[in-house]
């Protein structure tokens, strides 16, 4: 996963994160507290994931961030974990930085109990989330499961996990991302609180009413260990067409032809939260099974969302490619190198097989385009796919505009090598 930045100029802030971090051996972060630092960091270690403390009396560091993301958001495409004092709003925050990817917002209180929590889980469902580890393939449909147990701040992580991807791939547009991960978060919480805690809206209000937490709630529901063993079913299809989220829990349901007319009856929903009232007006179509433990969402893909592509080759040409073509011949002249934007292609050294490559490489061909000479092996989609044709001089001139583009093709090519190491020992193609 690499190193994650920590953006932060709270001294007790800094020696309470870097505390978690000491017991745990799987994560090294680097806390930042000067623009010069973060500038840097942000280049060349291409991080994934970043914690910004939203907080922080130096709003500047924010800004540097932000600046960063707007010179080119795809070499930059981290995920964010916020944190932010018990003084501030969480929902201002999130609508202040709302061009930020912003998977989860945590307040310092949390820290301890979600914070590796939350590391944990991106980094386990890090395959579908970043731009260069990304799916296979766009046109290829793609579906998943996740299992969620009953925590009210994991189920936003889910629902940013998945949104962040579809943003990604340009199923859904940018400014509509923040909303459906709200939507779906909160109908991931009412699965756990009114499914699997059976919480009554009555209990919830009597609850909230003596100015508790509905966290606190759940978990002390969770002291019986048959509530603690429910689960939430998150499944999750995108094809051409369109995206479909299914929401199932563990619960005994609810009647759902008393919510129609309660719906009927109220218009607005106005007993129901934000997120019903968000769903009706973002979804195609939300549906109920009889029982009420689950809940069927399908939202329209967004055709004309443009698939982010790298800073500096807005104008390349993109070729779309069938499975069994050609993309470049071994010994021939390589005088381009390719962004794979979707599809997987094997690559064949005297007609034999000897590696595959995926939108996880990011590029190919940039053996003979880095040595000025033939190429190293044959390449043939594996699927259909699509690819970026970039020519040395735009690769050149991006680089003079952000050297780091040259950093991030030298990963790329450890990265290879490393899984080239795997081939020789274990002789099969690994993903790394
Ligand atoms: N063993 C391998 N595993 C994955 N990709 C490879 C391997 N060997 C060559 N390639 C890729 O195939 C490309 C063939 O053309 P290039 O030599 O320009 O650049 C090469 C790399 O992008």
């Amino acid at each position: 996963m690499g190193s994650i930045g920590f953006i932060n100029s709270d001294k007790e802030l800094k020696s309470r994160v870097e505390e978690l971090f000491e017991v745990n051996e799987y994560y090294e972060i680097v806390s930042m507290d000067n623009r010069h630092d973060i500038s840097d960091f942000l280049d060349y270690e291409l991080s994934e994931i970043l914690i910004i403390n939203f907080s922080d009396v130096s709003r500047s560091l924010i800004d540097t961030v932000v600046k960063k993301l707007k010179e080119d958001s795809w070499l930059h495409s981290f995920g964010i974990i916020g944190v932010y004092d018990d003084d501030d709003e969480e929902e201002e925050l999130l609508d202040r930085y709302s061009d930020l990817n912003i998977m989860v917002m945590m307040s310092q209180r949390r820290l301890k109990s979600h914070l590796i929590k939350s590391l944990d889980i991106i980094s386990r469902e890090r395959h579908i989330i970043f731009q260069k580890v990304l799916i296979d393939n766009l046109v290829e449909n793609a579906s998943g499961t996740f299992l969620i147990e009953s925590d009210v701040f994991i189920a936003s992580i889910y629902a940013s996990i998945i949104t962040t991807a579809l943003s990604q791939r340009g199923v859904i547009a940018k400014d509509k991302k923040m909303f459906m991960q709200l939507v779906l978060s909160e109908m991931i919480v009412n699965a756990i609180e009114h499914g699997n805690c059976g919480i009554t809206y009555e209990e919830k209000s009597e609850f909230l009413e003596k100015g508790l937490n509905i966290v606190d709630l759940i978990a002390k529901k969770c002291e019986d260990p048959a509530i603690a063993r429910k689960r939430v079913y998150f499944e999750w299809a995108v094809n051409n067409q369109e995206t479909v989220f299914v929401i199932r829990d563990e619960g005994s349901g609810f009647d759902v032809n008393k919510l129609k007319s309660k719906i009927e009856e109220e218009g607005a929903l106005a007993l129901h939260g934000r997120g019903i009232k968000m769903a009706v007006k973002l979804a195609k179509e939300i549906r109920y099974n009889k029982k009420g433990n689950r809940l069927k969402l399908v939202f329209e893909n967004d055709e004309t969302v443009h698939k982010e592509t790298p800073g500096g080759f807005d104008t390349e040409e993109v070729l779309t490619l069938n499975k069994g073509d050609v993309v470049f011949r071994e010994d021939e002249l390589g005088d381009f190198l390719y962004y794979i934007i979707a599809g997987t292609y094997n690559v064949y050294v005297e007609e034999v097989l000897v590696g595959r490559i995926t939108p996880s490489d990011v590029f190919m061909g940039e053996m003979s385009f880095l040595m000025q000479n033939h190429r190293s092996a044959t390449v043939i989609a594996n699927c259909p796919g699509k690819i970026l044709k970039i020519s040395r001089n735009s690769y050149i001139n991006a680089i003079k505009k952000y050297p780091h583009y040259a950093i991030l093709l030298s990963k790329l090519l450890a990265k290879k090598l490393v899984r080239a190491n795997d081939f020789k020992v274990r002789g099969e193609i690994s993903e790394v």
